[in-house]
C-alpha cells in the first residue's frame, strides 16, 4: 500500500498541492482525475519522490518509499528514453540497471525475458524493436516507455496519461494487461487520464482533484459512472 500523509507541495505560481491522507490499496486501479493544472502530475511526482515535497510523508508498505522505488514502475507524461539506442537496447539497459542493483529479489532475468517478449507482442512491436528510438513515432515512443516501466516486475505502476498516442489495438491490449496486473501479487495501479471512457472501463477507484486538493474519492458504482461523478464534482 502507498500512503501519503499531510503532504504539501507549493509552487512559485501559488499552486499548492495539499493531501492530508491518501491510501492506494492493493489489487485496485485508481484514476487521478481533474482539469488541466489540477495537480495530477504533481501528485504523481511527489508519490515517486521525483519532486521534493515541502512537508509530509510518502510510505510504501509502511516503509520510506524512496528506499523501495524498485517496486514501482513509472510512465512519465513525456517519454524519458535514450534516443540513440534501439528499443531492444533500451529494454536491455533497464533490465541491466535493475539486475545490477540486485534489489528485485522476486524476479529472475529469465522471467524478465519471457515477459519482455509478451509486452513486445502486446504492443505489436516485433518489427520495430531493433530500430533506433530517435526514428520512432510519438506512439511508438510511448509504447517503449510503458514497456520500460513494466519489465522489472514492479508491484505498483504509476502512469501519467499512459494512453496518449496509443493506437486502438494497443489501448485495448493495455487495458487488459492492467486488469491482469492488478489481479495478482497485491499489485496496484495509479494513472492520470482525461479519457473517461478508459476510466469507466477499467478503474475500481477514482480520485477527484481540484486546485491541488482531493475533493472526492469514489469506488466503482454500477449505478453511476465515473463520468457522472466527474460532472458532479468538477463541472
Ligand atoms: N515544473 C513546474 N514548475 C512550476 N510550476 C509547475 C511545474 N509543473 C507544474 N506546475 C504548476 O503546478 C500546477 C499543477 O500542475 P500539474 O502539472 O500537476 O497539473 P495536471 O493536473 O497534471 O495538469 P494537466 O492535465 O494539464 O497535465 C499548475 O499550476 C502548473 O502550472
Amino acid at each position: 500500500m502507498v500512503e501519503l500523509k499531510n503532504v504539501i507541495k507549493r509552487r512559485k505560481n501559488n499552486f499548492e498541492l495539499n493531501i492530508p491522507d491518501l491510501k492506494i490499496k492493493s489489487n485496485r486501479i485508481y484514476a487521478l482525475l481533474g482539469k488541466n493544472g489540477a495537480g495530477k502530475s504533481t501528485t504523481i511526482k511527489i508519490m515517486l519522490g521525483i519532486e521534493k515535497k515541502d512537508s509530509g510523508e510518502v510510505k510504501l508498505d509502511g516503509e520510506n518509499l524512496i528506499d523501495n522505488r524498485w517496486k514501482i514502475g513509472y510512465v512519465p507524461d513525456e517519454p524519458m528514453l535514450i534516443e540513440k539506442l534501439t528499443g531492444r537496447e533500451q529494454l536491455e539497459y533497464i533490465k541491466y540497471i535493475y539486475g545490477m542493483e540486485g534489489k528485485n529479489k522476486e524476479s529472475s532475468v529469465k522471467d524478465l525475458d519471457k515477459e519482455t517478449t509478451e509486452y513486445i507482442s502486446m504492443f505489436e512491436f516485433k518489427d520495430k524493436i531493433d530500430t533506433r528510438i530517435e526514428e520512432y513515432s510519438k506512439g511508438m515512443k510511448q509504447k517503449i516507455s510503458i514497456m520500460s516501466a513494466m519489465i522489472h516486475n514492479p508491484n505498483i505502476m504509476i502512469l501519467d496519461e499512459p494512453f496518449t498516442g496509443l493506437d486502438p489495438v494497443s489501448i485495448i491490449n493495455m487495458k487488459e494487461w492492467m486488469k491482469k496486473f492488478v489481479s495478482k501479487n497485491n499489485n496496484s495501479i495509479v494513472f492520470s487520464s482525461h479519457d473517461l471512457d478508459v476510466v469507466n472501463d477499467i478503474c475500481t477507484d477514482a480520485i477527484f482533484l481540484k486546485e491541488g486538493k482531493i475533493i472526492a474519492m469514489e469506488e466503482y458504482d454500477s449505478d453511476r459512472t465515473f463520468t457522472d461523478m466527474f460532472k458532479e464534482y468538477l463541472i
